[in-house]
This record gives structure tokens, sequence and C-alpha cells, in this order.
């Protein structure tokens, strides 16, 4: 598999940069950090529009190194900012065609393709001025991707955009992935957005890479604080095994059945499910006359009191972890230990990246 692969260091004024990654280019890449971490500089410095010193190669195309520095326009690389920036005076078909680049090699983005995909027939006509916040990214995600680009950078790109343009953008940018097959790195500080988009993750804190790897692996590690928050959830692969006649799929989970609301693709195809660690109890034998429809039998691989009454449990379910949130009165009183074999109750889960649309 290929990978981008880049090394940055520099001063701005008197912020420094020291980072140095490899991101695998088979889904979305995930950079996450609060603001002022460095998240927009490292995304400007891989599009050479920020010239540090380093390198950066994408596979075999090398961008940057002590000898090369490879100008922005010549990365085929598609930039998706916070703000969409589209050309005022052109309609939407115009300001799409402007990004049209010939297409490089067999693997060509089309127009008709990009239309559909965004579902942005009935605006071709319009000026961008009449064209709502959420729509106006879709543009301007449609213009990037019109480039053809060997790689695809969302910077905060839904950020400026209200709760519900955020909700109706969302599903286009998970179709996105699927659909084209394009490699993407998505900045963001809002860990929701990640865990629905993204399958590898770069945690940044002060200028530098503090942990990088599959997204579920960080999420659930005991010693970063994903796991430890409210809203702490685990991103879990599963397989179709079959649409049931109640509107519920049947997946296959580390050789389990798991249940899920709503329609998740042909039997086989791989899916990704999020389960928020609230939203599991455990028991220590197999509970019976129960409305959970999930129960998954897993092992509890650490336990670690939080401040206030609760406890954040990881399970290991096969070679997947799964986050239980649970208080400490319980762990005490079921003698929960590490190593124990429990029945995870899943009371909630939702696929997060549905099949191609
Ligand atoms: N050209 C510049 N000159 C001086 N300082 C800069 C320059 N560009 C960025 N910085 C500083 O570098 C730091 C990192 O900025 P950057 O925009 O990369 O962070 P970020 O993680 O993307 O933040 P946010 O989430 O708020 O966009 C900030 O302190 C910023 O003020």
């Amino acid at each position: 598999m290929t990978s981008l692969s880049a090394a940055f260091t520099g001063e701005l004024g008197a912020f420094r940069l020291d980072v140095a990654f490899d991101a695998p280019l088979d889904g979305v890449t995930a950079l996450f950090g609060p603001s002022g971490s460095g998240k927009t500089t490292v995304l400007r410095a891989i599009a050479g529009l920020e010239h540090l010193k380093g390198r950066c190669a994408l596979g075999r195309h090398v961008w940057q190194d002590a000898l090369h520095f490879v100008p922005v326009h010549k990365r085929g690389i598609g930039y998706v900012f916070q703000e969409p920036s589209l050309f005022p005076h052109l309609s939407v078909r115009a300001n799409l065609l402007y990004g049209n680049h010939r297409a490089r090699g067999a693997r060509a983005i089309t127009f008709d393709a990009v239309v559909e995909l965004l579902k942005i027939w009935k605006l071709l006509d319009r000026a961008p001025e009449r064209l709502s916040g959420g729509e106006r990214q879709r543009v301007s995600l449609g213009r990037a991707l019109l480039s053809q680009p060997r790689l695809l950078l969302l910077d905060e790109p839904m950020s400026a955009l209200d709760r519900g343009a955020k909700e109706e953008i969302l599903p286009y940018f998970e179709a996105l992935h699927t659909a084209l097959g394009l490699p993407m790195i998505l900045v963001s500080h809002d860990i929701a957005e990640v865990e629905r988009l993204a399958s590898h993750m770069l945690l940044m804190s002060n200028g530098k890479i503090t942990a990088s790897g599959p997204l579920n692996e960080l999420l659930t590690r005991p010693d970063l604080p994903f796991h430890q928050n409210r809203d702490a959830a685990a991103v879990l692969t599963a397989r179709v095994v079959g649409q049931e006649s109640d509107g519920l799929a049947a997946l296959d989970i580390a050789g389990q059945r798991l249940l899920v609301a709503g329609e998740a693709g042909a039997p086989g195809d791989a899916v990704r499910v999020r389960i928020m660690a609230r939203d599991v109890s455990l028991a220590v034998e197999p509970p019976s006359r129960t409305t959970i429809l999930n129960i998954l039998k897993a092992e509890i691989t650490a336990i670690e009191a939080l401040r206030g009454p609760d406890a954040a449990v990881t399970l290991g379910l096969g070679n997947q972890t799964l986050l239980a949130r649970i208080t400490q009165r319980s762990v005490a009183a079921l003698d929960l230990r590490v190593g124990q074999p429990v029945f995870a109750q899943v009371k909630g889960v939702a696929l997060v990246t549905g099949p191609a649309q």
C-alpha cells in the first residue's frame, strides 16, 4: 500500500513545528488536535503552500526533499478550506469546470459523476451567492474533485456550517472515499466527525504528532484521553451478513452477530459501526429475557476509575476493542477484573460509513 510520508520542521513566528509521519492512503486520515496545534500548517506544508524544511512524498511521487520542491500546482492536490472559495461571478457549473483538469491515467473523475455524487444537478445554473453554506461547500468539494487530485486535503470543511448543514453534508463526505477511492487527509477538532469519517488518525499537540495509528486503536488506547470522555466511542469493523425483513441489518463482528438499524449493503461488504461507551453495559452471566438485541461476548482488557463515580472499561472483541462506561460501584459489586470474560450489552449501534450511494 502506498502512503504519504512526510517530515517537516520549522518556525512560524513563535510557533515551532516538528513532525514526521506516514499516513496510509487506503482511507481517510484525520489530523486531530486542539486549535493552534499546527494542523493547518501541516496541511499547507503537504500542499506546498508552506515551504518548511523536510521531506514529503506521496507513494513514488517525491514532492519535497533536500533537492526538490515541487510547486503546489504540480502536486495533484485538491484542497477544500473551511470557508468555501468559489468565484462569485461564475455559475456553479462554470466554477466546477474551472477545476476540471484532464484526467490522469484511467482514474478519471467525471463531471457527471461529481454532480451525481454530490447531488448538485439542480444547482448548476445558480450563482454562488444563491447557495446555502452547505451547498457552497458541496460545490467547492466538487471543484476540488474535478481537478483530478491524487490526494484530497480537507481543512475543517464543516466547521463554518451550522449543525443542520453539517448533518446534511456529512453523508457526502462519507460517500466520497467509498465512491472514488481517493486518499484524503481531514483536519478536524471535532472527534465525532473524525469517528464518522476517518480510518486512521494523527494526533497533534503543540506542533508535534503525539500518536498515530488506526482510528479505533487510538480511540480506545488507555494512555490517550479519548476513552475517558463522556462521549467516548469505539468504531469497529464488521461484515454484512444480510438484511432482515424488519429493517435491521445483520452484521458479523469477530464471529458474533450484531444487528443495526438501516441498510448496511451487500452480504460480505465491510462496514464500520460506532458504539458509544455509555451505550454498553456489562453482565457476568448471559442475560436472558432482555430487550437488548446485541449481546457480545468479550474480555476485559483494562479498567480505569475516572474522576466521579464512573469507570472506563476496555473490552477485547476478537482483535478489535470496545469501550464500556459503567459505575465504579458496579465494578466492585460484580468484582470485575482484567482478563475476565463478560457479556457486553450494546444498547445503541450506528453505521458510520454506509455503502456508496
Ligand atoms: N505565517 C505565520 N506566522 C506566524 N505564526 C503563524 C503563521 N501561521 C501559523 N502560525 C501560528 O502557528 C500555530 C499553528 O497554527 P495552525 O493554523 O497550523 O493551527 P491549527 O491546529 O490548524 O489551528 P486551528 O484549529 O485553530 O485552525 C498558531 O499558533 C498560529 O498562530
